[in-house]
């Protein structure tokens, strides 16, 4: 039986990376072989592709064109292996964060996401999405705290993080993509992601 394909989405500083080692041990303890993995990246070539986006000025379609071509590797190398063996891929951003950045955040068109979408992935889609939405001043205050010197993408001004929210607002309606109060100590955003859990995967419901 092939494995189930959850991705975490949210501007940056929303708290999706510490919530990943919550969402493995929970699916561990149930037996689920888990293959962790993120975007950018995932492969050789697309972590090679990562500092470039991270750290390079480039135009929205250069952008987009580099992501995508990092998520075709990421996409035929690791991800749809790893289900076919029947493990479970956490990812750590995916398709949703192209439509967020590239078209919330730098307005690029609709239309040429979906080509690119519809060329590298086809029909493939996570199985689960995880949304943790949180208000940019917020995410900004815990990224200064954290102290870390931030990429290009954040050190981008408040209304950037703003279009990009609205981006990930407007692909909130998918059936798959359930929304996470992020504003909250961790120990309860903990709690809604279990929720969520349940709900997503019932047969894996009961406690291990
Ligand atoms: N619920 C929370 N409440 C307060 N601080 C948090 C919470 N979750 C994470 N943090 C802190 O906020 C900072 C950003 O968290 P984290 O790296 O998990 O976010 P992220 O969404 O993965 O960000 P990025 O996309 O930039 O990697 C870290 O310093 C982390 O310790
Ligand atoms: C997949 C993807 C990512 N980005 C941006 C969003 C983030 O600012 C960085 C990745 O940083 P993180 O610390 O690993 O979250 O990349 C993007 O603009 N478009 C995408 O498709």
């Amino acid at each position: 039986m092939s494995g189930k394909f959850i991705t975490l989405e949210g501007i940056d500083g929303a708290g999706k990376s510490t919530q990943l080692d919550t969402i493995q041990h929970w699916l561990e303890v149930r037996g689920v072989v888990v293959r962790r993995t993120r975007e950018p990246g995932g492969t050789a070539l697309a972590e090679a592709l990562r500092p470039l986006l991270l750290n390079t000025p480039m135009s929205p379609l250069s952008e987009a064109l580099l992501v995508f071509a990092g998520r075709h590797d990421h996409v035929t190398q690791v991800i749809e292996p790893a289900l076919a063996r029947g493990e479970w891929v956490l990812s750590d951003r995916f398709v949703d964060a192209s439509f967020a950045y590239q078209g919330g955040g730098r307005g690029l068109s609709q239309d040429i996401l979906k080509t690119l979408e519809t060329w590298v992935c086809a029909d493939f889609q996570p199985d689960l999405t995880l949304w943790f939405d949180l208000d940019p001043d917020i995410a900004a205050q815990r990224l200064a705290r954290a102290r870390q010197e931030g990429d290009r993408f954040e050190r981008e001004e408040r209304a950037f993080f703003e279009r990009v929210r609205a981006g990930y607002e407007a692909r909130s309606h998918l059936p798959r993509v359930y929304r996470i109060d992020a504003a909250v100590e961790p120990r309860t955003l903990a709690e809604q992601v279990d929720g969520v859990l349940r709900r997503a995967f019932p047969s894996l419901a009961g406690s291990p």
